[in-house]
């Protein structure tokens, strides 16, 4: 026997559009405030089960790996003209047979064993970001981030150097990412006329297209180099015929996208939280003084580090899936056609798995063993990352290069609050101080900002989105 979704009622004056609106105008509040009033499964709406958010390690686990019944999202809540203006998918938006294969060309890319020779060109890069730093002078840290990411991104995997299209570059994935596919004027105005945010996404959809178009170009005509976009050049199917052009742009727009957004956020929170934290500060100067990339990579410090950073600030709060049949989510039957929200902001603050769960406490990770479902940055079941062990790297050297040269510190009045879109990153610009690590200041100024309703930075009382 079923039981009726809770969930809040239908918006006053514009009933369920209006819940929808304020979820999309801030999906992290609205999920932690559904689980704090309506518990494990709620829907957007009170008895809705046509949008229904499942909290907790076992629904994780059901959504994520039911690969057969629950379909990403992207393949079809790409309005169809957005979808016939793409020159082509990725992973991403893609289900069952289609997306096994075309994750198979892309897996060997990945392999723990092929990640060993992108080292040496993440610690260059990360060396000449650092260079460009002025000790004392202010510099907006997530823009240097992405720009250092985006460089890294597109060296290790389509083996060009973009330094100086990398702000170009970089500008429009943060176009496309802050003009969602799911944001209300362009669901409820899809029309592509001038001045329209519908136009302002096909034509960042088109130029940043191009702009990987042209790499690929310049790729089949320059010979063969050891990286994932020549795995993807010479991809063949049974029939012999490779990859078109328009499907390599898209498995390299979402690679770039993924690839690079996720690590540039991940590493701006992790220096702004350090810099709030000075005993793990101390910590991480210490374990990076003096040393090489490949022992930055293998520091248990850094990885404690990291791994605190995504439980408390994910890049991806929330995961999506659409059900392509009727199904269960505990004691609730799910019809086809439902969205179903999965939270990772939510299943890592379980303070039964993480006591004192908004507490960075990068020490916990020495005994801390949640299971795949309940501590899951990188996702789980069939579209779980593929960049990870890439990611973990990059961002273990990243941090390593910065840290045994430089503190960061964040100017005082510039709050610290987040953009929750696609993904969730700081909200730029973030204006920082590089300080020598040999003159770190003995004091640091607090940060404002809704930072302070996800992290408990300074141990103070206050309402914090349920917890
Ligand atoms: C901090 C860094 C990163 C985090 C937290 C992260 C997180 C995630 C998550 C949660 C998913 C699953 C999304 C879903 O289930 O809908 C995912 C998928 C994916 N990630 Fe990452 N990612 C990171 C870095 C990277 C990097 C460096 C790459 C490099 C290419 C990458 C490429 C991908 C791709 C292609 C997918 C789609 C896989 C598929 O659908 O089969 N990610 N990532």
């Amino acid at each position: 026997m079923s039981r009726p979704v809770p969930g809040p009622p239908p918006s006053r004056w514009t009933g369920r559009r209006g819940n929808a609106h304020a979820y999309a105008a801030d999906p992290v509040a609205y999920t932690a405030r559904l689980h704090h009033e309506f518990g494990p499964v709620s829907g957007l709406v009170h008895g809705d089960r046509r949008q229904v958010f499942a909290f907790g390690a076992e629904h994780n686990r059901t959504v994520l790996t039911g690969g057969d019944v629950f379909h990403t999202v992207l393949e079809y809540a790409i309005p169809a003209r957005i979808r016939q203006a793409r020159r082509g998918i990725g992973l991403l938006n893609m289900n069952g047979p289609d997306h096994r294969a075309a994750r198979h060309t892309v897996t060997p890319s990945f392999r723990p064993q092929a990640m060993g020779r992108h080292a040496a060109v993440i610690a260059r890069l990360a060396a000449e970001e650092v260079d460009s730093w002025v000790p004392g002078r202010a510099f907006d840290l997530t823009a240097s981030m992405r720009r250092l990411t985006l460089r890294i991104a597109c060296q290790c995997f389509f083996g060009v150097d973009i330094a100086r299209d990398a702000d170009s570059i970089g500008a429009l994935v943060q176009q496309m990412l802050a003009l969602r596919y799911f944001a209300t004027p362009i669901r409820y105005f899809p029309f592509d006329l001038p001045g329209t945010p519908y136009r302002r996404l096909l034509t960042v959809i088109r130029r940043l297209d191009d702009a990987l178009a042209s790499i690929v170009d310049a790729r089949r005509s320059a010979g063969e180099q050891p990286d994932l976009l020549q795995s993807l050049l010479a991809d063949r199917d049974e029939q012999g015929r490779g990859l078109s052009d328009d499907q390599l742009v898209g498995q390299l727009t979402t690679l770039l996208v993924a690839g690079h957004e996720t690590s540039s956020s991940t590493l701006s929170w992790a220096l702004i939280l350090l810099s709030q934290h000075r005993p793990d500060l101390d910590e991480v100067l210490d374990a990076a003084a003096g040393r090489t990339p490949e022992e930055h990579a293998g520091s248990t410090v850094l990885d404690r580090i990291l791994k605190e950073t995504l439980r408390l600030l994910p890049p991806g709060p929330n995961t999506a899936r659409i059900t392509v049949a009727p199904t269960m989510l505990g004691e609730h039957e799910i019809p086809a056609w439902c969205q179903v929200v999965t939270s990772k902001y939510v299943t890592h603050r379980d303070p039964a798995r993480f006591p004192e769960p908004l507490r960075f406490q990068p020490e916990r990770w020495e005994t801390a063993s949640p299971t795949r479902y309940e501590y899951l940055p990188y996702g789980a079941g069939p579209h779980v990352c593929i960049g990870a062990a890439f990611a973990d790297l990059e961002m273990k050297i990243v941090l390593g290069a910065i840290l045994s040269r430089h503190v960061l510190v964040p100017v005082p009045g510039n709050p610290v609050s987040r953009e929750v879109g696609l993904l969730m990153s700081p909200k730029g610009p973030v204006p920082v101080v590089a300080h020598p690590v040999s003159a770190v200041p003995s004091r640091v100024d607090r940060v404002e900002g809704d930072l302070n309703e996800m992290v408990d930075l300074y141990g103070d009382e206050r309402w914090r989105l349920g917890w």
